[in-house]
């Protein structure tokens, strides 16, 4: 069988939607109710797609705001950038907006692997972003879009499947194709 490929990922988005959260699911199964916020951390956990074994580096980043200067380490040597907001604010939909612009502008190609997640899914009364508004911001970066929610384990697994599969396509391994939910 093929060695493991090490794919260096970047999880980024405004603070408190889920960053953490949804990293430590993927990588320990466990969701934690207390919010303890991120200086910088980097997972790793082995993952199996396409009978292609990868290893995944992920950065957990500081929650950013629209004026936060992203270390240069953000557009070196990453492979596939998760861009995070929560459904529950509207304001971290703003935020995540100026991030992709400034990470678009900083990395310096157009096309980037991109997956757009609209977490916190399960606070259905506290919603404030339609799935239509994240669809439709998904379409005009071309990006992969999920909904997810950490807390329940929804979808979250989906995240890293899309963001392998689009850093694949994105290296001509893969036929391209329209871009859909990838439940
Ligand atoms: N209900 C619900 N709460 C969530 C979900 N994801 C995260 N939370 C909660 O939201 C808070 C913030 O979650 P974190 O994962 O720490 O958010 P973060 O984006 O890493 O935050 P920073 O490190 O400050 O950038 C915590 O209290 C979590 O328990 C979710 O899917 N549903």
């Amino acid at each position: 069988m093929a060695p493991p490929r090490d794919r260096k990922l970047a999880i980024m988005g405004y603070r408190s939607v889920g960053k953490s959260s949804i990293t430590i699911q993927f990588v320990d199964n466990q969701f934690v109710e207390s919010y303890d916020p991120t200086i910088e951390n980097t997972f790793t956990r082995q993952f199996k797609l396409n009978n292609q074994e990868y290893r995944l580096h992920i950065v957990d980043t500081a929650g950013q705001d629209e004026y936060s200067l992203f270390p240069d380490s953000y557009s070196l040597d990453i492979h596939g950038y998760i861009l995070v907001y929560s459904v529950t604010s509207a304001k971290s939909f703003e935020v995540v907006k100026v991030i992709h612009d400034k990470l678009l502008d900083m990395v310096g190609r157009i096309k980037i692997p991109i997956v757009l997640v609209g977490n916190k899914t399960d606070l259905h009364l506290e919603r404030k972003v339609s799935t239509e508004e994240g669809q439709k911001l998904a379409q005009t970066w071309n990006a992969i879009f999920l909904e997810t929610s950490a807390k329940h384990n929804l979808d979250v697994q989906a995240i890293f499947k899309g963001v392998i599969m689009e850093i694949e396509r994105q290296d001509g391994n893969l036929p391209e194709e329209k871009k859909c939910i990838v439940s």
